[in-house]
Protein backbone atom coordinates (compact mmCIF):
# COMPACT_ATOMS: atom_id res chain seq x y z
CA UNK A 1 0.00 0.00 0.00
CA UNK A 2 1.58 3.70 -0.94
CA UNK A 3 2.16 6.02 2.04
CA UNK A 4 0.91 9.53 2.19
CA UNK A 5 2.41 12.31 4.76
CA UNK A 6 0.19 14.66 5.81
CA UNK A 7 2.33 17.53 7.06
CA UNK A 8 0.03 20.15 7.76
CA UNK A 9 -3.26 20.28 9.19
CA UNK A 10 -6.01 19.45 6.59
CA UNK A 11 -9.95 18.42 6.73
CA UNK A 12 -10.75 14.96 7.69
CA UNK A 13 -12.57 14.95 4.26
CA UNK A 14 -9.04 14.57 3.08
CA UNK A 15 -7.82 12.08 5.23
CA UNK A 16 -10.80 9.97 4.79
CA UNK A 17 -10.47 9.93 0.47
CA UNK A 18 -6.72 9.23 1.43
CA UNK A 19 -7.35 6.18 3.65
CA UNK A 20 -9.33 4.08 0.88
CA UNK A 21 -5.95 3.45 -1.26
CA UNK A 22 -2.71 4.48 0.82
CA UNK A 23 -1.84 4.60 4.52
CA UNK A 24 -1.90 8.13 5.59
CA UNK A 25 0.37 9.53 8.17
CA UNK A 26 -0.66 12.42 9.27
CA UNK A 27 2.45 14.40 11.56
CA UNK A 28 2.51 18.04 11.52
CA UNK A 29 5.25 20.51 12.80
CA UNK A 30 7.70 18.83 11.52
CA UNK A 31 11.19 20.79 10.96
CA UNK A 32 12.98 20.64 7.81
CA UNK A 33 15.60 17.74 9.32
CA UNK A 34 12.89 15.63 10.44
CA UNK A 35 10.98 15.93 7.17
CA UNK A 36 14.38 15.38 5.28
CA UNK A 37 14.41 12.11 6.92
CA UNK A 38 11.13 10.24 7.08
CA UNK A 39 10.27 11.40 3.32
CA UNK A 40 12.08 8.71 1.64
CA UNK A 41 9.43 6.40 2.96
CA UNK A 42 6.48 8.01 1.31
CA UNK A 43 5.31 8.18 -1.95
CA UNK A 44 2.91 11.63 -1.74
CA UNK A 45 2.93 14.19 0.49
CA UNK A 46 0.09 17.04 0.93
CA UNK A 47 0.58 20.17 3.32
CA UNK A 48 -0.92 23.76 3.17
CA UNK A 49 1.54 26.76 3.41
CA UNK A 50 3.05 25.69 6.82
CA UNK A 51 5.74 23.24 5.41
CA UNK A 52 8.29 24.82 3.21
CA UNK A 53 9.06 21.80 0.79
CA UNK A 54 12.58 22.21 -0.28
CA UNK A 55 14.99 21.08 -2.84
CA UNK A 56 16.55 18.82 -0.11
CA UNK A 57 13.23 17.23 0.91
CA UNK A 58 12.35 16.62 -2.08
CA UNK A 59 15.85 15.30 -3.26
CA UNK A 60 15.79 13.21 -0.18
CA UNK A 61 11.23 11.74 -1.47
CA UNK A 62 13.10 8.89 -3.86
CA UNK A 63 9.48 7.75 -3.91
CA UNK A 64 7.59 10.71 -4.28
CA UNK A 65 5.20 10.69 -6.91
CA UNK A 66 3.15 13.64 -6.30
CA UNK A 67 3.33 16.71 -3.86
CA UNK A 68 -0.81 18.07 -3.22
CA UNK A 69 -0.78 21.50 -1.78
CA UNK A 70 -4.06 21.44 -0.02
CA UNK A 71 -4.70 25.38 -1.31
CA UNK A 72 -3.50 27.75 -4.16
CA UNK A 73 -0.85 29.31 -4.13
CA UNK A 74 2.63 26.77 -4.33
CA UNK A 75 4.96 29.44 -3.61
CA UNK A 76 6.03 27.12 -0.51
CA UNK A 77 7.06 24.34 -2.94
CA UNK A 78 10.54 24.25 -5.15
CA UNK A 79 8.48 23.14 -7.99
CA UNK A 80 11.39 23.39 -10.30
CA UNK A 81 13.13 20.76 -8.36
CA UNK A 82 9.82 18.73 -8.33
CA UNK A 83 9.68 19.06 -11.70
CA UNK A 84 13.89 17.71 -12.41
CA UNK A 85 12.80 14.84 -9.87
CA UNK A 86 9.62 13.77 -12.08
CA UNK A 87 7.53 14.92 -9.13
CA UNK A 88 4.06 16.27 -10.00
CA UNK A 89 2.87 19.22 -7.97
CA UNK A 90 -0.84 19.56 -7.53
CA UNK A 91 -2.87 22.59 -6.24
CA UNK A 92 -6.45 23.59 -5.49
CA UNK A 93 -7.37 26.47 -7.58
CA UNK A 94 -10.48 27.63 -6.86
CA UNK A 95 -11.25 25.71 -3.58
CA UNK A 96 -10.44 28.52 -1.60
CA UNK A 97 -11.69 31.43 -3.46
CA UNK A 98 -15.05 33.01 -2.18
CA UNK A 99 -13.29 32.33 1.67
CA UNK A 100 -10.35 34.56 0.68
CA UNK A 101 -12.40 37.71 -1.73
CA UNK A 102 -14.37 37.49 1.83
CA UNK A 103 -11.72 37.72 3.86
CA UNK A 104 -10.47 40.78 2.16
CA UNK A 105 -13.83 42.35 1.96
CA UNK A 106 -14.13 41.57 6.02
CA UNK A 107 -10.57 43.31 6.37
CA UNK A 108 -11.54 46.38 4.30
CA UNK A 109 -14.40 46.97 6.20
CA UNK A 110 -12.51 46.18 9.48
CA UNK A 111 -10.04 48.48 9.00
CA UNK A 112 -12.53 50.54 7.96
CA UNK A 113 -14.75 50.55 10.39
CA UNK A 114 -11.64 50.20 13.29
CA UNK A 115 -13.57 47.10 14.02
CA UNK A 116 -10.63 44.82 15.95
CA UNK A 117 -9.98 47.71 18.24
CA UNK A 118 -13.45 48.46 18.67
CA UNK A 119 -14.10 45.60 19.99
CA UNK A 120 -11.10 45.48 21.78
CA UNK A 121 -11.88 48.65 23.75
CA UNK A 122 -15.94 47.20 24.55
CA UNK A 123 -14.23 43.60 26.60
CA UNK A 124 -11.65 45.34 28.15
CA UNK A 125 -15.18 47.72 29.43
CA UNK A 126 -15.07 50.79 27.91
CA UNK A 127 -17.65 52.45 26.01
CA UNK A 128 -15.43 54.49 23.61
CA UNK A 129 -17.69 55.67 20.56
CA UNK A 130 -15.83 58.86 19.71
CA UNK A 131 -12.77 57.25 19.38
CA UNK A 132 -13.59 55.04 16.20
CA UNK A 133 -15.29 57.53 13.19
CA UNK A 134 -14.73 55.27 10.32
CA UNK A 135 -15.19 55.93 7.04
CA UNK A 136 -16.92 54.30 4.17
CA UNK A 137 -15.92 52.16 0.67
CA UNK A 138 -19.29 53.56 -0.72
CA UNK A 139 -18.47 55.37 -3.83
CA UNK A 140 -14.64 55.38 -3.34
CA UNK A 141 -12.04 53.96 -5.51
CA UNK A 142 -11.23 50.38 -5.35
CA UNK A 143 -7.87 49.39 -7.12
CA UNK A 144 -7.84 45.84 -7.55
CA UNK A 145 -3.92 44.35 -8.35
CA UNK A 146 -4.38 40.79 -9.62
CA UNK A 147 -7.99 40.39 -11.95
CA UNK A 148 -7.72 36.31 -11.52
CA UNK A 149 -9.74 33.91 -9.44
CA UNK A 150 -9.83 36.20 -6.01
CA UNK A 151 -9.67 39.65 -7.52
CA UNK A 152 -12.83 38.98 -9.97
CA UNK A 153 -14.85 37.62 -6.79
CA UNK A 154 -13.95 40.75 -4.69
CA UNK A 155 -14.61 43.10 -7.70
CA UNK A 156 -18.11 41.91 -7.73
CA UNK A 157 -18.61 42.54 -4.19
CA UNK A 158 -17.79 46.02 -4.61
CA UNK A 159 -19.08 46.73 -7.16
CA UNK A 160 -22.20 45.99 -5.34
CA UNK A 161 -21.63 47.87 -2.08
CA UNK A 162 -21.17 50.78 -4.74
CA UNK A 163 -17.14 51.28 -5.20
CA UNK A 164 -15.74 52.67 -8.42
CA UNK A 165 -13.38 49.74 -10.03
CA UNK A 166 -9.56 50.24 -11.12
CA UNK A 167 -7.44 46.54 -12.10
CA UNK A 168 -4.05 46.17 -12.96
CA UNK A 169 -3.55 42.98 -14.11
CA UNK A 170 -0.72 42.76 -17.21
CA UNK A 171 -2.63 39.47 -18.27
CA UNK A 172 -5.83 40.46 -18.40
CA UNK A 173 -7.98 42.17 -21.73
CA UNK A 174 -9.33 45.47 -21.38
CA UNK A 175 -12.68 43.44 -22.17
CA UNK A 176 -12.50 40.79 -19.31
CA UNK A 177 -11.84 44.21 -17.03
CA UNK A 178 -14.83 45.93 -18.57
CA UNK A 179 -16.82 42.69 -18.27
CA UNK A 180 -15.96 42.94 -14.53
CA UNK A 181 -16.74 46.88 -14.21
CA UNK A 182 -12.77 47.87 -13.74
CA UNK A 183 -11.16 50.04 -15.99
CA UNK A 184 -7.63 48.62 -16.49
CA UNK A 185 -4.94 50.88 -16.22
CA UNK A 186 -1.19 50.75 -15.21
CA UNK A 187 0.39 50.16 -11.43
CA UNK A 188 0.78 53.87 -10.87
CA UNK A 189 -2.39 55.51 -11.61
CA UNK A 190 -4.54 52.94 -9.95
CA UNK A 191 -1.88 53.90 -6.89
CA UNK A 192 -2.25 57.76 -7.39
CA UNK A 193 -6.06 57.59 -7.32
CA UNK A 194 -6.99 54.81 -5.38
CA UNK A 195 -8.77 54.51 -2.20
CA UNK A 196 -8.81 51.05 -1.44
CA UNK A 197 -6.14 48.90 -2.78
CA UNK A 198 -6.44 45.61 -2.34
CA UNK A 199 -3.50 42.90 -3.77
CA UNK A 200 -4.24 39.47 -5.32
CA UNK A 201 -1.34 38.36 -7.09
CA UNK A 202 0.57 35.32 -6.66
CA UNK A 203 4.39 35.70 -5.25
CA UNK A 204 7.03 35.62 -7.99
CA UNK A 205 10.36 37.05 -8.47
CA UNK A 206 8.31 39.56 -10.58
CA UNK A 207 6.07 40.44 -7.68
CA UNK A 208 8.35 40.22 -4.72
CA UNK A 209 8.41 43.82 -3.13
CA UNK A 210 6.33 44.89 -6.16
CA UNK A 211 5.08 47.16 -3.32
CA UNK A 212 7.85 49.11 -2.02
CA UNK A 213 8.74 52.64 -0.47
CA UNK A 214 8.80 54.22 -3.54
CA UNK A 215 5.11 52.94 -4.88
CA UNK A 216 3.43 53.44 -1.64
CA UNK A 217 4.67 57.12 -1.77
CA UNK A 218 2.38 57.52 -4.96
CA UNK A 219 -0.72 56.56 -2.61
CA UNK A 220 -2.88 59.39 -1.12
CA UNK A 221 -2.42 59.82 2.37
CA UNK A 222 -6.10 58.74 2.73
CA UNK A 223 -5.41 55.58 0.95
CA UNK A 224 -5.04 51.77 2.60
CA UNK A 225 -4.06 49.00 1.30
CA UNK A 226 -4.81 45.15 1.75
CA UNK A 227 -2.61 41.89 1.57
CA UNK A 228 -4.14 38.50 1.96
CA UNK A 229 -2.64 37.68 -1.53
CA UNK A 230 0.87 36.52 -0.40
CA UNK A 231 3.74 37.93 2.01
CA UNK A 232 6.79 39.49 0.42
CA UNK A 233 4.62 41.16 -2.28
CA UNK A 234 4.58 44.33 -0.02
CA UNK A 235 8.08 45.73 1.71
CA UNK A 236 6.90 45.32 5.28
CA UNK A 237 9.25 47.77 6.49
CA UNK A 238 8.62 50.40 4.01
CA UNK A 239 4.60 49.26 4.46
CA UNK A 240 5.19 50.35 8.50
CA UNK A 241 6.63 53.52 7.61
CA UNK A 242 4.82 54.68 5.34
CA UNK A 243 1.39 53.77 7.78
CA UNK A 244 3.54 55.35 10.97
CA UNK A 245 4.89 58.73 9.02
CA UNK A 246 1.22 59.36 7.83
CA UNK A 247 2.08 58.98 4.30
CA UNK A 248 -1.38 56.70 4.22
CA UNK A 249 -3.71 55.93 5.97
CA UNK A 250 -3.69 52.20 6.90
CA UNK A 251 -3.06 48.54 6.13
CA UNK A 252 -5.10 45.10 6.28
CA UNK A 253 -2.59 42.39 6.31
CA UNK A 254 -3.40 38.43 5.99
CA UNK A 255 -0.08 37.21 4.67
CA UNK A 256 3.79 37.78 5.76
CA UNK A 257 7.38 37.49 3.88
CA UNK A 258 8.62 35.07 7.14
CA UNK A 259 5.23 33.56 8.71
CA UNK A 260 5.24 32.87 11.80
CA UNK A 261 5.31 36.77 11.90
CA UNK A 262 8.59 37.38 13.92
CA UNK A 263 7.85 38.79 16.95
CA UNK A 264 10.19 41.73 15.80
CA UNK A 265 8.35 42.79 12.91
CA UNK A 266 7.90 46.49 11.97
CA UNK A 267 3.78 45.46 11.64
CA UNK A 268 3.56 44.81 15.16
CA UNK A 269 4.54 48.58 16.02
CA UNK A 270 2.33 50.40 13.77
CA UNK A 271 -0.44 50.75 16.10
CA UNK A 272 -4.08 51.39 15.50
CA UNK A 273 -3.89 51.87 11.87
CA UNK A 274 -3.12 48.69 11.04
CA UNK A 275 -5.16 45.37 11.05
CA UNK A 276 -3.23 42.13 11.00
CA UNK A 277 -4.82 38.04 11.10
CA UNK A 278 -2.69 35.07 10.65
CA UNK A 279 -2.79 34.04 7.56
CA UNK A 280 -6.48 33.43 7.82
CA UNK A 281 -7.79 34.04 4.27
CA UNK A 282 -8.59 29.95 3.25
CA UNK A 283 -9.39 29.43 7.01
CA UNK A 284 -13.04 28.64 6.67
CA UNK A 285 -14.96 25.14 7.17
CA UNK A 286 -16.23 25.11 3.56
CA UNK A 287 -12.87 26.02 2.08
CA UNK A 288 -11.25 23.24 4.60
CA UNK A 289 -13.02 20.19 3.16
CA UNK A 290 -12.99 22.16 -0.57
CA UNK A 291 -9.17 22.04 -1.02
CA UNK A 292 -8.75 19.21 1.31
CA UNK A 293 -11.38 17.05 -0.82
CA UNK A 294 -9.86 18.79 -4.11
CA UNK A 295 -5.99 17.77 -3.24
CA UNK A 296 -6.99 14.28 -1.64
CA UNK A 297 -8.98 13.04 -4.85
CA UNK A 298 -5.59 14.24 -7.25
CA UNK A 299 -3.42 12.12 -5.09
CA UNK A 300 -5.64 9.47 -5.25
CA UNK A 301 -5.68 9.42 -8.73
CA UNK A 302 -2.00 10.11 -9.14
CA UNK A 303 -1.25 6.71 -6.71
CA UNK A 304 -3.56 4.76 -8.81
CA UNK A 305 -1.68 5.77 -12.06
CA UNK A 306 -4.35 7.91 -13.52
CA UNK A 307 -3.55 12.07 -14.12
CA UNK A 308 -4.26 14.63 -11.91
CA UNK A 309 -6.64 17.72 -13.04
CA UNK A 310 -4.84 20.55 -11.59
CA UNK A 311 -0.77 19.61 -12.13
CA UNK A 312 0.92 22.74 -11.81
CA UNK A 313 4.22 21.19 -13.71
CA UNK A 314 2.64 19.04 -16.20
CA UNK A 315 2.23 21.80 -19.04
CA UNK A 316 -0.81 22.12 -21.15
CA UNK A 317 -3.02 19.10 -19.58
CA UNK A 318 -6.07 20.77 -18.74
CA UNK A 319 -8.53 18.34 -17.03
CA UNK A 320 -11.72 18.25 -19.54
CA UNK A 321 -8.94 16.81 -22.52
CA UNK A 322 -7.37 14.40 -20.66
CA UNK A 323 -10.34 11.95 -21.48
CA UNK A 324 -10.54 12.83 -25.17
CA UNK A 325 -7.09 12.74 -25.23
CA UNK A 326 -5.56 9.61 -23.66
CA UNK A 327 -5.73 7.08 -26.64
CA UNK A 328 -3.40 10.03 -28.49
CA UNK A 329 -1.15 10.23 -25.30
CA UNK A 330 -0.52 6.61 -25.60
CA UNK A 331 -0.21 6.57 -29.56
CA UNK A 332 2.18 9.37 -29.18
CA UNK A 333 4.21 7.13 -26.20
CA UNK A 334 4.44 4.15 -28.05
CA UNK A 335 5.57 6.19 -31.33
CA UNK A 336 7.96 8.51 -29.39
CA UNK A 337 9.91 4.90 -28.36
CA UNK A 338 9.30 3.20 -31.57
CA UNK A 339 11.26 6.35 -33.42
CA UNK A 340 14.03 6.66 -31.21
CA UNK A 341 14.82 2.77 -31.62
CA UNK A 342 14.64 3.41 -35.58
CA UNK A 343 16.79 6.39 -35.66
CA UNK A 344 19.39 4.66 -33.38
CA UNK A 345 18.65 6.58 -29.93
CA UNK A 346 20.84 9.56 -29.71
CA UNK A 347 18.34 11.60 -31.27
CA UNK A 348 18.68 15.59 -31.76
CA UNK A 349 15.63 16.34 -33.70
CA UNK A 350 11.93 15.50 -33.44
CA UNK A 351 9.31 16.91 -35.78
CA UNK A 352 5.38 15.74 -34.34
CA UNK A 353 3.31 16.53 -36.96
CA UNK A 354 -0.30 16.29 -35.35
CA UNK A 355 -2.97 15.43 -38.35
CA UNK A 356 -6.30 15.59 -39.28
CA UNK A 357 -8.81 15.87 -36.33
CA UNK A 358 -6.21 15.98 -33.67
CA UNK A 359 -4.64 19.02 -35.37
CA UNK A 360 -7.33 20.85 -33.71
CA UNK A 361 -6.69 19.76 -30.26
CA UNK A 362 -4.00 21.14 -27.88
CA UNK A 363 -0.46 19.85 -29.05
CA UNK A 364 1.28 20.03 -26.14
CA UNK A 365 0.39 17.28 -23.80
CA UNK A 366 0.91 15.05 -26.77
CA UNK A 367 4.26 16.43 -27.63
CA UNK A 368 4.93 15.96 -23.60
CA UNK A 369 3.69 11.86 -24.61
CA UNK A 370 6.19 11.58 -27.39
CA UNK A 371 9.16 12.95 -25.47
CA UNK A 372 8.61 10.47 -22.54
CA UNK A 373 8.81 7.45 -25.39
CA UNK A 374 11.52 9.13 -26.93
CA UNK A 375 13.34 9.22 -23.73
CA UNK A 376 12.03 6.20 -22.31
CA UNK A 377 14.72 4.22 -23.64
CA UNK A 378 17.87 6.37 -22.19
CA UNK A 379 16.15 7.03 -18.73
CA UNK A 380 13.40 4.07 -18.55
CA UNK A 381 11.19 5.25 -15.51
CA UNK A 382 13.09 8.31 -14.54
CA UNK A 383 11.51 9.76 -17.28
CA UNK A 384 7.86 11.19 -16.86
CA UNK A 385 5.33 13.81 -18.42
CA UNK A 386 6.39 16.06 -15.34
CA UNK A 387 9.89 16.14 -16.53
CA UNK A 388 10.36 14.75 -20.12
CA UNK A 389 10.54 18.50 -21.57
CA UNK A 390 13.04 19.37 -19.11
CA UNK A 391 15.07 16.06 -19.97
CA UNK A 392 14.56 16.89 -23.89
CA UNK A 393 15.97 20.20 -23.48
CA UNK A 394 18.89 19.75 -21.85
CA UNK A 395 19.26 16.80 -24.16
CA UNK A 396 19.54 19.30 -26.73
CA UNK A 397 16.86 17.69 -28.78
CA UNK A 398 15.28 20.50 -31.17
CA UNK A 399 11.77 19.67 -30.92
CA UNK A 400 9.49 21.04 -33.48
CA UNK A 401 5.34 20.75 -33.16
CA UNK A 402 3.29 21.28 -36.67
CA UNK A 403 -0.30 20.34 -37.75
CA UNK A 404 -2.08 19.18 -41.01
CA UNK A 405 -6.39 18.90 -40.33
CA UNK A 406 -6.22 18.64 -44.19
CA UNK A 407 -4.81 15.05 -43.66
CA UNK A 408 -7.81 12.60 -43.32
CA UNK A 409 -6.18 8.96 -43.72
CA UNK A 410 -7.74 7.84 -39.85
CA UNK A 411 -9.63 10.67 -38.30
CA UNK A 412 -6.72 11.79 -36.17
CA UNK A 413 -3.37 10.53 -36.59
CA UNK A 414 0.41 11.43 -35.60
CA UNK A 415 3.64 11.65 -37.79
CA UNK A 416 6.76 11.70 -35.89
CA UNK A 417 10.17 12.40 -37.64
CA UNK A 418 12.97 12.13 -35.56
CA UNK A 419 16.99 12.04 -36.42
CA UNK A 420 19.16 10.60 -34.85
CA UNK A 421 22.71 8.59 -34.63
CA UNK A 422 21.42 5.91 -37.51
CA UNK A 423 19.68 8.92 -39.40
CA UNK A 424 16.02 10.30 -40.16
CA UNK A 425 13.04 7.70 -39.50
CA UNK A 426 9.18 8.26 -39.66
CA UNK A 427 6.93 6.64 -38.51
CA UNK A 428 2.68 7.52 -38.21
CA UNK A 429 0.30 5.99 -36.00
CA UNK A 430 -3.69 6.48 -35.01
CA UNK A 431 -6.15 5.45 -32.91
CA UNK A 432 -8.59 3.25 -33.91
CA UNK A 433 -12.28 3.17 -32.23
CA UNK A 434 -12.20 3.75 -29.02
CA UNK A 435 -8.58 3.16 -27.80
CA UNK A 436 -6.98 0.88 -30.26
CA UNK A 437 -3.23 2.07 -31.63
CA UNK A 438 -1.82 1.34 -34.83
CA UNK A 439 1.43 2.39 -36.38
CA UNK A 440 0.06 3.00 -40.06
CA UNK A 441 3.47 3.99 -41.52
CA UNK A 442 7.17 4.00 -41.52
CA UNK A 443 9.47 5.56 -43.05
CA UNK A 444 6.67 6.79 -45.26
CA UNK A 445 5.70 3.24 -46.07
CA UNK A 446 2.49 2.29 -45.37
CA UNK A 447 1.42 -0.51 -42.97
CA UNK A 448 -1.13 -1.42 -40.03
CA UNK A 449 0.09 -3.24 -37.32
CA UNK A 450 -0.56 -3.06 -33.70
CA UNK A 451 2.62 -2.40 -31.46
CA UNK A 452 3.74 -5.34 -29.70
CA UNK A 453 6.32 -5.88 -27.06
CA UNK A 454 9.13 -7.18 -29.72
CA UNK A 455 9.09 -6.27 -33.49
CA UNK A 456 11.14 -6.63 -36.41
CA UNK A 457 11.35 -4.23 -38.95
CA UNK A 458 13.08 -4.30 -42.37
CA UNK A 459 14.27 -2.26 -45.51
CA UNK A 460 14.22 -4.24 -48.53
CA UNK A 461 13.43 -5.17 -52.05
CA UNK A 462 10.27 -6.16 -52.46
CA UNK A 463 11.30 -9.37 -54.93
CA UNK A 464 9.67 -12.88 -54.42
CA UNK A 465 10.95 -15.11 -51.61
CA UNK A 466 12.31 -12.46 -49.15
CA UNK A 467 9.44 -13.18 -46.80
CA UNK A 468 10.34 -17.20 -46.76
CA UNK A 469 13.95 -16.05 -46.06
CA UNK A 470 13.29 -14.14 -43.07
CA UNK A 471 10.91 -16.47 -41.51
CA UNK A 472 13.58 -19.79 -41.91
CA UNK A 473 16.67 -17.11 -40.60
CA UNK A 474 14.09 -16.33 -37.16
CA UNK A 475 12.70 -20.50 -37.33
CA UNK A 476 16.32 -21.14 -37.44
CA UNK A 477 16.75 -18.83 -34.09
CA UNK A 478 13.46 -20.33 -32.66
CA UNK A 479 11.87 -16.93 -32.82
CA UNK A 480 7.94 -17.11 -33.38
CA UNK A 481 6.40 -14.52 -35.85
CA UNK A 482 3.19 -13.68 -34.08
CA UNK A 483 2.11 -11.09 -37.26
CA UNK A 484 3.88 -10.40 -40.33
CA UNK A 485 2.94 -7.48 -43.01
CA UNK A 486 4.54 -5.82 -45.70
CA UNK A 487 4.32 -1.98 -46.76
CA UNK A 488 5.48 -0.61 -49.98
CA UNK A 489 4.59 2.12 -52.43
CA UNK A 490 5.36 0.46 -55.92
CA UNK A 491 5.55 -3.27 -56.72
CA UNK A 492 9.04 -4.66 -56.89
CA UNK A 493 10.28 -0.98 -55.42
CA UNK A 494 11.53 -0.44 -51.96
CA UNK A 495 9.22 -2.15 -48.86
CA UNK A 496 9.29 -2.25 -45.01
CA UNK A 497 8.54 -5.39 -43.62
CA UNK A 498 7.12 -5.41 -39.79
CA UNK A 499 6.86 -8.60 -37.73
CA UNK A 500 5.85 -9.10 -33.90
CA UNK A 501 7.70 -11.51 -32.33
CA UNK A 502 6.53 -13.61 -29.87
CA UNK A 503 10.31 -13.29 -28.36
CA UNK A 504 13.08 -10.72 -28.10
CA UNK A 505 15.43 -11.23 -30.93
CA UNK A 506 18.84 -12.88 -29.73
CA UNK A 507 22.15 -11.16 -30.09
CA UNK A 508 23.64 -11.73 -33.10
CA UNK A 509 20.48 -12.36 -35.69
CA UNK A 510 19.92 -9.12 -37.13
CA UNK A 511 23.88 -8.99 -38.41
CA UNK A 512 22.46 -12.68 -40.17
CA UNK A 513 19.34 -10.87 -40.94
CA UNK A 514 21.27 -7.94 -42.56
CA UNK A 515 23.26 -10.65 -44.70
CA UNK A 516 19.69 -11.87 -46.64
CA UNK A 517 20.36 -10.96 -50.23
CA UNK A 518 17.46 -7.96 -50.65
CA UNK A 519 17.47 -6.48 -47.60
CA UNK A 520 18.86 -3.24 -47.07
CA UNK A 521 18.52 -2.52 -43.31
CA UNK A 522 16.60 -4.47 -40.39
CA UNK A 523 15.89 -2.70 -36.95
CA UNK A 524 15.14 -4.78 -33.75
CA UNK A 525 11.90 -2.53 -31.39
CA UNK A 526 11.15 -3.50 -28.20
CA UNK A 527 8.08 -1.31 -27.02
N1 LIG B 1 -4.62 34.59 2.26
C1 LIG B 1 -4.92 33.37 1.89
O1 LIG B 1 -5.14 32.50 2.70
C2 LIG B 1 -5.05 33.06 0.43
C3 LIG B 1 -6.01 32.14 0.00
C4 LIG B 1 -6.10 31.83 -1.35
C5 LIG B 1 -5.22 32.42 -2.25
N2 LIG B 1 -4.28 33.28 -1.80
C6 LIG B 1 -3.36 33.94 -2.73
O2 LIG B 1 -4.10 34.87 -3.52
C7 LIG B 1 -3.44 35.12 -4.73
C8 LIG B 1 -4.41 35.15 -5.90
O3 LIG B 1 -5.06 33.91 -6.03
P1 LIG B 1 -6.07 33.63 -7.25
O4 LIG B 1 -6.68 32.31 -6.97
O5 LIG B 1 -6.96 34.78 -7.49
O6 LIG B 1 -5.04 33.49 -8.43
P2 LIG B 1 -5.32 33.68 -9.99
O7 LIG B 1 -4.23 32.96 -10.68
O8 LIG B 1 -6.71 33.34 -10.33
O9 LIG B 1 -5.13 35.24 -10.21
C9 LIG B 1 -3.91 35.90 -10.12
C10 LIG B 1 -3.93 37.06 -11.07
O10 LIG B 1 -2.73 37.79 -10.90
C11 LIG B 1 -2.33 38.25 -12.18
N3 LIG B 1 -0.91 38.57 -12.14
C12 LIG B 1 0.15 37.72 -12.19
N4 LIG B 1 1.30 38.42 -12.12
C13 LIG B 1 0.94 39.73 -11.99
C14 LIG B 1 1.68 40.93 -11.88
N5 LIG B 1 3.02 40.92 -11.88
N6 LIG B 1 1.00 42.09 -11.78
C15 LIG B 1 -0.34 42.10 -11.79
N7 LIG B 1 -1.11 41.00 -11.93
C16 LIG B 1 -0.46 39.82 -12.01
C17 LIG B 1 -2.68 37.12 -13.10
O11 LIG B 1 -2.82 37.56 -14.43
C18 LIG B 1 -4.00 36.64 -12.53
O12 LIG B 1 -5.09 37.27 -13.19
C19 LIG B 1 -2.35 34.04 -4.80
O13 LIG B 1 -1.14 34.61 -4.37
C20 LIG B 1 -2.77 33.03 -3.78
O14 LIG B 1 -1.68 32.30 -3.28
C21 LIG B 1 -4.18 33.62 -0.49
O1 LIG C 1 -2.62 29.96 -1.17
C1 LIG C 1 -3.53 29.59 -0.44
O2 LIG C 1 -4.35 28.73 -0.76
C2 LIG C 1 -3.70 30.25 0.89
O3 LIG C 1 -2.64 31.04 1.20
C3 LIG C 1 -4.11 29.35 1.99
O4 LIG C 1 -3.06 28.85 2.73
P1 LIG C 1 -3.36 27.80 3.89
O5 LIG C 1 -3.82 26.56 3.23
O6 LIG C 1 -2.09 27.59 4.63
O7 LIG C 1 -4.43 28.38 4.74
Amino acid sequence: MPKVLVSDPIDQAGIDILSQVAQVDVNTGLSAAELVAIIPDYDALMIRSGTQVTKEIIEAGNLLKIIGRAGVGVDNVDVPAATRKGIVVVNSPEGNTIAAAEHAIAMMLSMSRHIPEANASVKSGKWERNRFIGVEVYKKTLGIVGLGKIGSHFAAAAKAMGMKLLAYDPFISAERAEQLGCRLVELELLMRESDYITLHIPKTPETLHLINAEVLSKMKPTARIINCARGGIIDEAALAEAIKSGKIAGAAIDVYEHEPLEADSPLRTVGQNIVLTPHLGASTAEAQVNVAIDVAEQIRDVLLGLPARSAVNIPGIFPDSIEKLKPYLQLAETLGNLVSQLAGGRVDYLNVQLQGELATNQGQPVVVAALKGLLSQALRERVNYVNASIEAKERGIRVVETRDASIRDYTGSLHLRAKGTLGEHTVTGAVLGESEIRITSVDDFPVNVAPTHHMLFTLHRDMPGIIGRIGSQLGSFNVNIASMQVGRKIVRGDAVMVLSLDDPLPEGILAEIIKVPGIRDAYTVNL
